[in-house]
């Protein structure tokens, strides 16, 4: 269970890599006072902080949710969890870096890189073990006042600290433009926090603790001296412990590169950690996109950025890699041979509303096919990765994504949702927003064919459709599968074989579940047959609430857990597949066809489907719920 591995006793003991050019590479278990460890690296230095950790057992091969895992299967077993790790362990870790110091391409080539500001001042400080031996996380959220850090962040941190799963000493500062006092901050945050209803037990008291360990810090963001302000307040708080340094990013993006600058040079720990976790939108474009990360790389390293989509903190994505690789009869499958098509549907019952400034400048095909379910897909198509960690998963997906057909305009369609009367309410359409020009061609609404060209899924449609102002709120994948050869009991499907194929959908929102569509025999002395669900519904399988995904994300970011977040090629890769579309509606200026309020989209989305002989699936009827 995940909150009892939080919660447990190693919780409060954190690995810490000072410098490690890799990110989630090296972890060593050692002893309880942290030692730091260097390694002449050619000019430079790579160093370690080896520090007793649960966490740090092993960290490169035993990622977070893998020893979660192992705890599940031998909660007792003393000899998963060796502490102090053995004599064996040590030197598997230290052939690691030896092989990388010979062979690897991607450490020859950081050789001749220069060194961030925040790498050299890691480097120096990691030269000087703290004296207390104990070590803290500093959560900084930068554009505190916003939205996303009131809605999702804050109750994300307290959820993992009502978990158990935030060490022992931790800081967490908000930082924006706007003033405010500590306790402002605080009562902003305190509306949007709750407890697992599963256990509820001193809520009150671990609120106020939370609470009290939130402050805030006034500042702009492009100000070296109002982040070196609250540097010092961060020391204050971090006293003499080894300080590790989260930064978040809840910002426009036009203000990601000031922000890096300014806690590259001012705000980054001296010797432990510093990460930035950076919100999306990543760029509009390929150019844009490589431009940001340009800009971000000039005071971070890759390592140290962490790019967010936060449907990767999804349950049900996450459960993906799950489904498909630990189950035989789904595993052989996940072809050509076997899938005729696969849906990633994504629809919202509500329009821009307070977001149409944003939303206008970006359209639904940025705002979540671009990263939500192009994410979903590269999960879902993927090849089997060599193992789960951060860059063997990245690296597969990195592969799919390339092996990906470059959209245009014939595979697409486009909508804009319009007003709609709701009795004798008129509910307006997304021009009426004032935040939203009037003659706007931005598309709320979008299908979009696209193809795998590799060998698994040469000619297997992968349909998207996002869309605001829908007639219903879900995210699901569909996945539907060819027609039985020869099916004995073709007779009663009548013309439409189509009826008679299997499905599997997975729900990744809302009421999550999973479950496959079969044909099956109506009970009674007749042959008639009939479409079933076997159904796994989350809610009536498990009691464990199922955690928002920015707890996840975030715990992850604390334990250096790379897995879920984007890497700069993924990326790359992701922008090149959209960018010919994006230009070409933008040179074209093509207008969006209408759809009312709380529809189910425009109907040029049923001919794409038609286009490649398929049918959308949550348009059955036993999807209409
Ligand atoms: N809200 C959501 O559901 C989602 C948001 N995102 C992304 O997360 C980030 C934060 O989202 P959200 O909180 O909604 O954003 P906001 O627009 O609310 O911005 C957050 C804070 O940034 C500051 N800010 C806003 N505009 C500017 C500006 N032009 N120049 C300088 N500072 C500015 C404001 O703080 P102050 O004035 O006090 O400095 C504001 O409180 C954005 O990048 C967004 O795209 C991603 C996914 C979902
Ligand atoms: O990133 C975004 O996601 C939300 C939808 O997220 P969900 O977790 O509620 O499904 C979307 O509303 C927003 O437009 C987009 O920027």
């Amino acid at each position: 269970m995940e909150s009892s591995l939080c919660s447990s006793s190693g919780s409060q003991n954190w690995s810490s890599i000072a410098v490690s050019r890799r990110s989630s590479g090296y972890g060593l278990s050692e002893s309880p006072m942290p030692k730091v460890v260097g390694f002449p690296h050619q000019n430079r230095v790579v160093s370690l902080h080896v520090q007793r950790s649960r966490t740090a057992v092993a960290t490169k091969s035993l990622g977070r949710r893998k020893l979660q895992r192992t705890v599940a299967f031998a909660p007792s077993s003393p000899l998963l969890f060796p502490s102090p790790p053995s004599a064996s362990f040590k030197t598997a870790a230290s052939q690691t870096l030896a092989q990388n110091d010979d062979g690897d391409g991607m450490v020859e080539q950081q050789r001749i890189d220069p060194l961030t500001p925040i790498e050299q001042a890691s480097i120096e400080g990691s030269l000087r073990p703290p004296s207390s031996g104990e070590s803290t996380v500093s959560i900084t959220v930068v554009g505190a006042s916003g939205d996303l850090a009131k809605k999702k962040i804050f109750p994300a941190l307290f959820a993992l600290f009502y978990e158990g799963c935030l060490p022992k000493h931790f800081t967490i500062f908000g930082y924006a433009r706007s003033k405010m006092t500590d306790e402002e901050l605080r009562n902003m945050i305190c509306g949007n926090l709750s407890c697992r209803i599963s256990q509820r037990e001193s809520c009150d008291d671990k609120m106020k603790y939370f609470l009290s360990k939130c402050f805030y810090h006034s500042g702009q963001y492009n100000s070296d001296a109002d982040f070196k302000q609250l540097d010092n307040k961060l020391k204050m708080h971090e006293k003499d412990r080894l300080a590790n340094r989260l930064f978040y990013l809840s910002i426009p993006p036009n203000i990601f590169i000031d922000v890096a600058r300014c806690v590259s040079h001012s705000s980054a720990s001296t010797q432990g950690w510093t990460r930035v976790i950076v919100e999306k939108p990543f760029g509009r474009d390929s150019e844009s996109s490589a431009e940001l990360t340009r800009g971000l790389t000039q005071f971070l390293t890759e390592e140290q950025i962490y790019r967010i989509d936060h449907y990767l903190g999804k349950e049900l994505v996450e459960n993906l890699s799950v489904l498909r690789f630990s189950n035989l009869v789904f595993e052989p499958l996940w072809s050509r041979q076997y899938i005729r098509n696969v849906q990633f549907l994504f629809s919202e019952d509500f329009g821009t509303e307070g977001r149409g400034g944003y939303f206008d400048n970006y359209g639904i095909i940025r705002d979540i096919m671009q990263n939500h379910l192009l994410q979903m897909l590269a999960l879902f198509a993927m090849e089997p990765p060599v193992t789960l960690d951060a860059e063997d998963v990245r690296n597969e997906k990195v592969k799919v994504l390339r092996s990906m057909r470059k959209l245009h305009l014939e595979d697409t369609v486009l909508g804009q949702y319009k007003c709609q009367m709701r009795g004798n309410v008129r509910i307006p359409g997304y021009t009426e927003d004032k935040t939203v020009p009037s003659n706007s061609i931005t598309p709320t609404f979008a299908a979009a064919a696209l193809f795998i060209d590799n060998a698994r899924w040469d000619g297997v449609p992968f349909l998207m459709k996002a869309g605001k102002a829908l007639h219903n709120r879900r995210t699901e994948i569909r996945v539907q599968f060819r027609h039985v050869p020869g099916n004995l009991y073709k007779w009663s499907f009548g013309a439409d074989l189509d009826q008679a194929t299997n499905e599997l959908v997975i729900r990744v929102q809302p009421d999550e579940s999973i479950y496959l569509k079969i044909n099956n025999k109506i009970p009674g002395l007749g042959m008639r047959l009939d479409r079933s669900n076997l159904n796994l519904q989350f809610a009536n399988r498990y009691s464990e609430e199922i955690p928002d995904a920015y707890e996840r994300l975030l715990l992850d970011a604390i334990e250096g857990e790379r897995r879920l977040f984007i890497r700069s090629d993924e990326l790359d890769a992701a922008w090149a597949i959209f960018t010919p579309l994006l230009k070409e509606l933008e040179t074209r200026k093509v207008a969006p066809e209408l759809y009312p309020y709380g529809s189910r989209g425009p109907i040029g989305a049923y001919y794409l489907a038609a286009k490649y002989n398929m049918r959308w699936g949550d348009m059955n009827l036993e999807a209409r719920s």
